[in-house]
């Protein structure tokens, strides 16, 4: 099996507003799938129908590669937005509270799921005098009980300090490596996932913008070494010389632009130097991730 959720033309209308349009979402076995879109692109939307809180006018879901959604979704665990966390209970008895309501016994589940959240020590102390932070691990444990093959995580950093957010970015890829889950995780932050996510989808106002893996980005997004020459000529005569021939592209007259690498830089700059060229300036252009997810966004 291939695919954990496979969605093809899947559209929610709101009035005449497509909330979610014609989406293709494909994320694979094994992925931490970021999922990234301004607010109100359409991500809670979406996650909501793949878990069944809402119905799509149009298009269709496949979980595990099959449509009967019903025994599939069981495989799946959900975080939306506003955890349903009870703020008077502690995260002990939250997770009673959830183990009793999925008909699961509580003594072989909850430490064990305290532990895995980092959440073990916070004895009596109540919900709403938690962090936001270990809200949101509550929050991720209760979506983790019925111990799912796929968990969809909505906006589980959003309003969380840079801490919280490591302690996110962490669980997620401790869940993703030891236990083998499959995780999809919105956020309006394509930076902040970058760290962890294996393949991204871009929505903006419901519609898919593009899909693309965590190599295919780092591709994009990697930027060029651009190296100012007084003869470009012998520069390259020297580069092509060399045993690795660096990947170039003339710009002008004194100026060669590699892919960077910047492993490379050195070398590059040290072999013209040698060669007797006269290097004016060595620096890198080109786009961060931040840049290049406003220009999908300012492309559509
Ligand atoms: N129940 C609803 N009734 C009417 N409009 C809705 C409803 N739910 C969502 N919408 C609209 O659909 C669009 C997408 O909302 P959605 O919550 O899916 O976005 P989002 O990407 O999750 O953003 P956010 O991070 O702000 O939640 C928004 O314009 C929103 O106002």
């Amino acid at each position: 099996m291939e695919y954990v959720l496979q969605t093809k033309g899947l559209t929610k209308r709101f009035g005449n507003k497509a909330a979610v349009n014609n989406v293709n979402l494909n994320v694979k076995k094994g992925d931490i799938y970021g999922f990234i879109g301004k607010n109100g692109a359409g991500k809670t939307t979406l996650i909501r129908l793949v878990s069944g809180l809402a119905r799509p006018n149009e298009g269709s879901i496949k979980l595990f590669e099959s449509e009967n959604l019903d025994n599939e979704r069981r495989k799946t665990g959900t975080m939306i937005e506003n955890p349903a966390v009870f703020p008077g209970l502690t995260a002990k008895q939250n997770l009673h509270y959830y183990c009793r309501l999925l008909g699961l016994d509580p003594s072989t589940t909850i430490d064990e799921m305290l532990r895995l959240v980092g959440l073990e020590d916070t004895g009596r102390k109540k919900a709403k005098n938690f962090s936001l932070g270990m809200k949101q691990r509550l929050a991720i444990a209760i979506a983790l009980l019925d111990d799912p093959e796929f968990l969809m995580l909505d906006e589980p950093i959003n309003g969380l300090d840079p801490t919280g957010i490591k302690e996110i970015r962490e669980l997620v890829l401790k869940l993703n490596k030891e236990k083998s889950i499959t995780i999809l995780i919105s956020s309006h932050i394509l930076g902040e996932l970058s760290k962890i996510a294996t393949r991204y989808g871009i929505i903006n106002n419901g519609v898919m913008v593009d899909e693309f893996t965590k190599e295919e980005l780092l591709h994009r997004c990697v930027g060029e070494l651009e190296v100012k020459v007084d003869l470009v000529n012998k520069a390259i005569e020297i580069l092509s010389k060399l045993s690795q021939v660096p990947n170039y592209r003339v710009i002008d007259d004194n100026t060669i632009r590699f892919v960077n690498e910047p492993d490379k830089a050195g070398m590059i700059n040290t072999e013209l130097a040698k060669n007797g060229i006269t290097i004016m300036s060595s620096s890198v252009v080109g786009q961060d991730l931040e840049d290049y997810f406003m220009q999908l966004m300012e492309n559509k």
